[in-house]
């Protein structure tokens, strides 16, 4: 469990974070999403006890990040894959971890079959594309065996391949029963992988929302060779509807099952019912107004 508790913080005169409160529950994924400069990756910092706020606070499993006693074994964070030094092997580098934060080598070995790395354990970080750097940057999150997960984009610069193992990845890892708190820009993998989101903008919050109410179903797209007469039966069944110019109805205000059991009663065929939702990018577009904050 991650508690932001009225949570100020300050660059000067920019207020990066802005009286912030939200929690984050474990056994699922929740999505942290914002402009760019909203104040994701600033929150993230304090919750891992990397900057001071001006006031309020950030407890990881109801204490602050510097109370801790074994960090890396309650809370593992990926901020910036590209930060491991070169010359540096996984093994090399994930054992300096484990020794440093006394954690057993056994893990150092799991974390990297748990990444798929084992394969080049041994090979020189200097010679991995961006998508092994991510790898070695999770296997460094998970290397305590924490309850609580913070990802900063892990997804940027990945291929498709990637962008997948790490979605089921952390999927795997909330269905255990852990927290997971990841930032994204990319609206379609977030609506994939998250199950409840925090929205902030500007510092402030916006909507901490599960994600099927920000992507509820807007309407049933109906086809039927005899529209007319069915656009007669759902409007008289309380149902709106719209007709749209290839020759489809737009309904709302009934659900498919309701609409396909009226229109058997009329002895109408139907050539199409599809329930449509409103995409996670839409709703984000709306609420956040698009474009940067700062
Ligand atoms: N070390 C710093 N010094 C000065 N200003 C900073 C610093 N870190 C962040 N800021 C400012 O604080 C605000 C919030 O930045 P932050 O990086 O937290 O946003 P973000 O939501 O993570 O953005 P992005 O999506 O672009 O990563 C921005 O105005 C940024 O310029």
């Amino acid at each position: 469990m991650i508690e932001v508790r009225e949570l100020t913080k300050r660059y000067g005169r920019t207020v990066a974070v802005d009286g912030l409160t939200f929690h984050v529950k474990p056994g699922r994924v929740t999505g942290f999403l914002g402009p760019n400069g909203a104040g994701k990756s600033t929150t993230m910092r304090v919750i891992l006890g990397l900057d001071r706020p001006a006031s309020g606070e950030a407890l990881v499993n109801g204490r602050r990040y510097d109370r801790i006693r074994h960090p890396m074994r309650e809370v593992g964070a990926l901020l910036d894959a590209g930060a491991v030094q070169g010359g540096r092997t996984p093994l090399g580098h994930l054992s300096w971890m484990a020794r440093a934060n006394r954690i057993g080598i056994a893990r150092v070995v799991s974390a990297i079959e748990q990444v798929g790395l084992a394969g080049v354990a041994r090979k020189r970080v200097g010679g991995f594309s961006l998508g092994m750097r991510q790898r070695l940057g999770i296997a460094a999150a998970l290397l305590g065996d924490p309850a609580v997960l913070l990802l900063d984009e892990p997804v940027n610069g990945l291929d498709p391949d990637g962008v997948r193992w790490i979605r089921e990845l952390l999927r795997g890892l909330a269905a255990e029963g852990r927290t997971v708190l990841l930032s994204s820009h990319l609206m379609s993998e977030m609506e994939l992988t998250a199950d409840h989101l925090v929205i902030i903008g500007r510092g402030r919050l916006i909507a901490d929302t599960p994600m099927r109410e920000l992507t509820a179903v807007r309407d049933v797209l109906v086809r039927s060779s005899r529209a007319g007469d069915l656009a007669g039966a759902l409007s008289a069944a309380g149902g709106t509807v719209a007709a749209e110019d290839d020759g489809g109805l737009s309904v709302r205000g009934l659900d498919p099952e309701e609409i396909g059991d009226l229109a058997a009663r009329h002895a109408i065929p139907l050539h199409e019912v599809t329930p449509r939702g409103v995409s996670l990018e839409e709703t984000y577009m709306r609420l956040t107004g698009g474009g940067a904050d700062r």
